[in-house]
């Protein structure tokens, strides 16, 4: 059987107390309830849809990343892509799930996907050049946002105009023209990430006070420079 390659996850995001002042002093209610072991979810108690995962309302930025991502890694560092992206309303944790939000201003508890997949990368970075000393292994980043149809180097604000999307000889669809910067540290991965993000269109919308405008696409590229083709 061929396993599925797209997984969708579903993360409920709990009450938060500005809900509770839009409420108007009305009673909480759910309309959603969580099956985190059927991976169902049911709305209004009577339409259930399954998805391969369904995280109880409870879960952790370390459960997410544990379930949904961490396992991606493996196939990363044998030289294969891999995507994780958030989708849904305005509010719904998006931002918050993936952490493109300044992750020094909070809590590790609260650290989303991209800090934790840095620090696993590094680790892993790590734990692979202790046992081959030959080894070397490159961590690049961009950030691309997408506004209104047109493209922004978030790394590299001055270069708007110039960037496209193209497929390259080997069918891999690319942003020509995009910035990558290369980083030799979760530190300095995470200084782009936030000053890449302090660079988007933001707004407020009724559910988000700081809500993201557009979509950005944070990349964090691995090179094999070694030249030896990577078996683990
Ligand atoms: N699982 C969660 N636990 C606690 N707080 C959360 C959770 N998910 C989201 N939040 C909080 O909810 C608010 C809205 O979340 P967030 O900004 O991530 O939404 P969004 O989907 O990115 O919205 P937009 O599309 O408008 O940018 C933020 O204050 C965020 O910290």
């Amino acid at each position: 059987m061929i396993e599925n390659r797209v997984k969708v996850a579903v993360r409920v995001r709990p009450f938060l107390p500005h809900d509770c002042e839009r409420l108007d002093g009305k009673r909480f209610q759910h309309y959603l309830e969580t099956c985190p072991e059927k991976g169902q979810l049911i709305a209004l108690e009577n339409y259930c849809f399954t998805f391969d995962t369904v995280f109880p309302l409870d879960a952790s930025q370390e459960d997410v990343f544990n379930t949904s991502v961490y396992p991606l890694l493996e196939n990363y560092f044998s030289g294969c892509n891999a995507t994780v992206f958030a989708y849904g309303q305005t509010g719904s944790g998006k931002t918050y799930t993936i952490g493109t939000c300044d992750p020094t201003l909070l809590e590790d508890y609260h650290h989303g996907i991209i800090p934790q997949a840095v620090r696993a990368i590094f680790k892993r970075k790590q734990d692979i050049e202790n046992i081959n000393s030959s080894s070397e292994l490159v961590v690049m980043v961009s950030h691309l946002e997408i506004y209104r149809e047109e493209l922004f180097d978030l790394l590299n604000p001055s270069m708007i105009k110039d960037l496209s999307v193209r497929d390259n000889e080997n069918g891999a669809t690319i942003v020509k023209g995009i910035h990558k910067i290369r980083c030799s540290n979760y530190e300095q991965v995470l200084e782009c990430l936030r000053n890449g993000s302090a660079s988007r269109h933001t707004g407020s919308t009724l559910m988000n006070a700081h809500s993201s405008r557009s979509h950005s696409i944070f990349t964090i590229y691995l090179e094999d420079n070694s030249g030896v083709r990577r078996q683990d």
